[in-house]
């Protein structure tokens, strides 16, 4: 069997992991994990580490290390025989310490997006909660105002995306996310891309995975999504 290949997107809120995400899964044929994603269903479905994660995500606050590990760990051991990119875990040392005892990762990505760009962008970001697709007002809007392109149904904007929420949101980030860069980067794993721009950000991302992801394996993926 050939090497599966691991990635992780490290960015504040706002900075265009989910969009990156699903480009790479669209390209490159990984499965976009979103930690997000994956909490908002259990929050959904009112699951206990749910029902516990929702009283932290309404105050901004990030879930403890223990809850979001216990989580994410099991989901991983599902997807032994997949390729995936990893999109908002780790977010803290201890969970990428706890990742790092679990998997061998194969690149890092890094974006570093200014803080008055990220303010912007979610102020004006609208997601339909069913499927995790997200729309902005501007850079990708949806073909109706306020309705999901493919299934009609209404958008929402996330309550951590209100102003409220938002600014300790991208305060903490800053604080949690630096331990977890460094180690990284002592790692030799780490890249870091800054721009204002997502669609300016891709070509760089884009040339990086075709250099590192096994031909066999884009090829293999290839076949399976065309
Ligand atoms: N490892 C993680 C991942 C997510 N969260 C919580 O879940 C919320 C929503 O997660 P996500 O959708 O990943 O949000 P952000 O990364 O904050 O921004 P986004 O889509 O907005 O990336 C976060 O604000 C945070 O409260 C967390 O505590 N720990
Ligand atoms: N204006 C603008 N908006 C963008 C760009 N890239 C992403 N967005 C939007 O910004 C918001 C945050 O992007 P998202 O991918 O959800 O970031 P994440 O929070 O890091 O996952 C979404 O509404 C995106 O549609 C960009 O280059 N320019």
């Amino acid at each position: 069997m050939s090497k599966l290949f691991r990635a992780v997107i490290l960015g504040p809120p706002g900075s265009g992991k989910g969009t990156i995400s699903e480009r790479v899964a669209s390209c490159f044929g990984l499965q976009h994990l979103s930690s997000g994603d994956f909490l908002r269903e259990n929050i959904a479905a009112k699951t206990e580490a749910g029902v516990l994660a929702k009283t932290y995500i309404e105050k901004g606050a990030l879930v403890p290390d223990h809850v979001m590990t216990r989580l994410m760990l099991p989901r991983l051991e599902e997807m032994t025989r997949h390729s995936w990119l990893l999109d908002g875990f780790p977010r803290t040392l201890a969970q990428a310490e706890a990742l790092n005892s679990a998997c061998e990762l194969d690149v890092v990505i890094s974006l570093n997006i200014p803080l008055e760009t990220l303010k912007e962008r979610l102020r004006h970001r609208w997601i339909h909660p069913a499927s995790g697709r997200v729309y902005n007002m501007f850079f990708n809007p949806p073909r109706v105002q306020g309705v999901d392109d493919i299934s009609g149904e209404p958008l929402i904007q996330h309550e951590d995306d209100k102003p409220e929420a938002l600014v300790a949101r991208l305060r903490h980030y800053k604080d949690v996310a630096k331990p977890v860069i460094d180690l990284y980067r002592a790692k030799g794993i780490l890249h870091m891309f800054s721009d204002t721009e997502t669609d300016r950000i891709w070509p760089y991302v884009s040339s990086l995975l075709s250099a590192k992801i096994p031909t066999d394996l884009a090829d293999a993926q290839r076949a399976t999504t065309h």
